[in-house]
């Protein structure tokens, strides 16, 4: 067995209470005290208001928790103590995750991707961090422009890439290529590969597309095709409010040159060429091969004596496969050289956003809804489906922040797709619990808190950190 990471990294776990909304305004809010540690890392205490036996006070571990935001706190400053300290990593080519995760209607959506798609201080985490990033390549495309001595600038320039894409029960959705359904598998190299249906095309070569990755060289273009790939989300009935989703959102923004991007789409063609060479070569072998074996008379196969196949032409179709095989792993080699050798480290570094789907849906494992009427079969079968992928992903943040060798990647098909963001020990990952202050939430509000808490305290006492006491308390609500 593998032994566990040297450093394990650190997960995040933040707390934002949104404000009460218009059908809560009567209601009283959850009672919370937070205490703030040492090392600043926060505790959380609940109380509920109304005297209702199920509503059990409830305490997190002792330091479960990076920060919580309060209601008062919006977009921009949540982003400012979330995601702009990250900025730096994601310009040293590493990458970011970063996770919604709450009951319906708690400010999943509100926090990743914002309802404002204009005003700065309202933008979601996404937005904002994608204009930072813009602000920051656009300074060192200038640095660029001024050393480029040879006129490649152009393919040299850093940009945007940007995927949109969400998962629904075992599929991912393409939000900028139509909404197409994509397969989640894993491949013989041991990686998943997120592809969409195959396209046969002429010269019987099949194509199959990933996840369409759209250049952008100007935040506008960013926000824009965020607009379009929003109108192709799925939206289904809601148990809260009317633009609830049981989907999961993934929003990836990459650090692309339009080299690099060329360079994958030559692999993509490579991949193209071979599937029929390598068809052709499987089907001769076959052909050569039928005449080779015989029945006899009680019914077993024997080697034909009369029988002799055409190996030249076998190896001519083997030798055919190979060059295709070489082409592929050049075109691979050159999207790996290009990688290396950009003149910035920033070259493929990313932020990954999740706005999960509704937590109601993680229930103490019943994998059904709290909240609202009955649901059908099939959301249901939806809502254990969402069950099984939030109970996988907090296993797999569980495990790495325990330091663990082996993560439970293969447990769900969200952790599946978003394997490659966890690969490798730099990063980092946060989490960004959103909870009602309303007390007729009171047991939404704590489930989201305990998931969290699992999370938070896995972290805090993984091998790389200790637990500190608390030495202050504040009443917040
Ligand atoms: N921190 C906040 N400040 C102000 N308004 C908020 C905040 N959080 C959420 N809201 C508002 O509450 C409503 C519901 O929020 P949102 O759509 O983000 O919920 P959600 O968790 O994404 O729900 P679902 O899982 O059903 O999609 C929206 O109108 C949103 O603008």
């Amino acid at each position: 067995m593998a032994p566990p990471l040297s450093h394990p990294r650190k997960f995040k776990v933040y707390v934002r209470w949104r404000p009460l909304n218009s059908s809560e305004g009567e209601s009283a809010e959850i009672d919370r005290t937070i205490a703030v540690n040492e090392d600043s890392s926060r505790s959380l205490a609940l109380k509920s208001p109304l005297d209702v036996p199920r509503n059990r006070s409830w305490k997190s571990g002792a330091s479960s928790f990076t920060n919580v935001f309060e209601a008062g706190s919006g977009n921009e400053y949540v982003f400012e103590h979330v995601v702009a300290p990250t900025l730096p990593l994601v310009l040293q080519g590493q990458t970011c995750n970063f996770f919604a995760y709450g009951h319906s209607g708690s400010g999943k959506t509100h926090t990743i991707i914002g309802y404002d798609y204009e005003r700065d201080e309202h933008l979601g985490l996404f937005l904002r961090a994608a204009r930072e990033l813009m602000m920051e390549l656009d300074t060192l495309n200038a640095k660029l422009v001024g050393a480029d001595k040879q006129n490649q600038v152009q393919t040299a320039k850093f940009g945007i890439g940007l995927r949109l894409y969400e998962l629904r029960r075992k599929s991912a959705f393409d939000l900028l290529n139509g909404h197409s359904e994509c397969h989640i598998r894993e491949g013989p190299d041991g990686q998943t590969h997120i592809r969409g249906e195959t396209e046969t095309l002429e010269n019987g070569k099949v194509r199959v597309r990933p996840i369409e990755t759209r250049a952008c060289w100007t935040f506008d273009e960013v926000r824009q095709h965020l607009l379009e790939g929003l109108q192709l989300r799925a939206t289904g009935s809601s148990t809260v409010h009317d633009e609830s989703s049981r989907t999961h959102a993934v929003l990836e923004l990459e650090v692309v040159n339009s080299a690099l991007l060329e360079a994958r789409n030559i692999v993509i063609e490579r991949q193209s060429e071979l599937v029929p060479v390598g068809k052709k070569a499987t089907d001769i072998y076959l052909e050569e091969m039928s005449g080779a074996y015989i029945k006899d008379e009680t019914g077993k196969y024997q080697q034909n004596p009369d029988y002799t196949p055409n190996q030249a032409r076998i190896d001519a179709a083997e030798e055919e496969k190979r060059d295709f095989e070489d082409r592929l792993a050049k075109a691979e080699a050159d999207v790996s050289l290009l990688s290396s050798s950009s003149p910035h480290p920033c070259l493929g570094g990313r932020f990954v956003f999740v706005d999960l789907a509704g937590s109601e849906y993680f229930d103490q494992g019943k994998g059904t809804s709290t909240l609202g009427p009955k649901p059908s079969p099939q959301e249901r079968q939806e809502g254990r489906q969402i069950n099984t992928d939030l109970f996988g992903l907090k296993e797999v943040l569980r495990a790495r922040a325990e330091g663990q060798a082996r993560i439970p990647f293969r447990s769900s098909p969200l952790t599946m797709a978003l394997r490659e963001h966890f690969v490798g020990e730099d990063g980092s990952s946060a989490m960004v619990l959103t909870v009602s202050p309303s007390s007729d939430q009171f047991s939404a509000t704590t489930n989201t808190l305990k998931y969290g808490d699992l999370v938070g305290m896995a972290s805090a006492s993984g091998p790389i950190s200790a637990k500190i006491p608390a030495v202050a308390t504040q009443k917040a609500g």
